[in-house]
C-alpha cells in the first residue's frame, strides 16, 4: 500500500478530439502542501474531476491515501474532501445547518456531529457564526465554511480548485493560512489548485501542469531556483515566449 496522500499515475483524459490531460503522474506525500499551477485550461479542473469521480477514469491510475479509484471507489472518497470553484453550502441555510446536513450524508451520527461540526467551526475561525446564513458572511467567511463542510468526515486529502477566486487580498491570505495550519496540524494533506503564482511559498510542494501535462514537480524552492518562481514557470511553459 502506497505512504502516499494522493498518487496520480498516468492519468489521461479526453473531450472528443481534445486531449486534456496526457499520461500525468505526480505523488503527494502524506502531510504536505501542495500547489497545483496551471494557467486557465491547463487541466486542473479535469483532473479533479476525475479524483472526485466526476469524470470516469479510464486510463492510468488513481489512488487516495493507497485506495485504487477505479477498485475500491468508496473507500477512495471516504478519504477524500473536495472545495470546488462551485459554491456547495446552502446559502439561506446557517452554517451549522450547512454542515448538519453534509455530515448526516457521510454518515456522521447526529449526536457526533454537533461536537464535530462545533470543533471544525471553531478551526476555521467560525465558530461565532454558526447560527448565522450563509448569505450574510463575507466571501472569506463561506469559502472557510466549505473547508469545514469539506473536512467533515476527516479526509486524509482536501483538493481545493482556485478556491480563492473572488476574493479580496486579506481574505485570501486568511484562507491560505488556514489551510497551510490544517496541514502543519498533521489533520490534512492539500492539493490547492492555482494559477496564481504568489500563492506559492517555497516550502510548499509543485506540480506545474501545462496543456494537460506535468512539466516540472518537486519543491517550490526548486523549482524557482535563482530565477524565481514567476520567471522559471514562464520559461519552462514558454508562456512569455
Ligand atoms: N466538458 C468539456 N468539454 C470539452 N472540453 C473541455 C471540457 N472541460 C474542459 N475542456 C477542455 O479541456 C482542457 C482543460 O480544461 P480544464 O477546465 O480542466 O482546465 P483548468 O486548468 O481547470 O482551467 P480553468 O482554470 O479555466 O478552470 C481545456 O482545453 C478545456 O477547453
Amino acid at each position: 500500500m502506497s505512504d502516499n496522500a494522493l498518487d496520480i499515475d498516468r492519468v489521461s483524459h479526453s473531450f472528443g478530439p481534445v486531449q486534456a490531460l496526457k499520461e500525468v503522474s505526480f505523488t503527494i506525500p502524506k502531510s504536505s502542501f501542495a500547489a497545483l499551477l496551471g494557467v486557465n485550461g491547463a487541466g486542473k479542473t479535469t483532473l479533479f474531476s476525475l479524483i472526485t469521480r466526476l469524470y470516469d477514469n479510464n486510463s492510468g491510475r488513481i489512488r487516495v491515501a493507497g485506495h485504487d479509484l477505479r477498485r475500491q471507489p468508496s473507500r477512495a472518497l471516504a478519504r477524500l474532501g473536495v472545495v470546488f470553484q462551485s459554491r456547495a453550502l446552502d446559502a439561506d441555510l446557517t452554517v451549522m445547518q450547512n454542515l448538519a446536513y453534509h455530515a448526516s450524508l457521510h454518515g456522521i451520527a447526529r449526536s457526533d456531529a454537533r461536537s464535530r461540526i462545533v470543533e471544525l467551526a471553531g478551526q476555521v475561525g467560525l465558530g461565532e457564526r454558526l447560527g448565522h446564513r450563509v448569505s450574510s458572511l463575507s466571501g472569506g467567511q463561506q469559502r472557510r465554511a466549505e473547508i469545514a463542510r469539506a473536512l467533515i468526515h476527516r479526509p486524509d486529502v482536501l483538493l481545493l480548485d482556485e478556491a480563492t477566486v473572488g476574493l479580496d487580498v486579506k481574505s485570501r491570505a486568511e484562507v491560505l493560512s488556514l489551510t497551510r495550519r490544517l496541514v502543519r496540524q498533521g489533520q490534512v494533506s492539500v492539493l490547492w489548485a492555482t494559477h496564481i503564482l504568489d500563492e506559492i511559498q517555497p516550502d510548499d510542494g509543485l506540480v506545474i501542469l501545462h496543456e494537460g501535462q506535468v512539466l516540472r514537480q518537486g519543491p517550490a524552492a526548486e523549482i524557482a531556483g535563482s530565477r524565481g518562481l514567476t520567471q522559471a514557470f514562464l520559461d519552462l511553459t514558454g508562456i512569455a515566449a
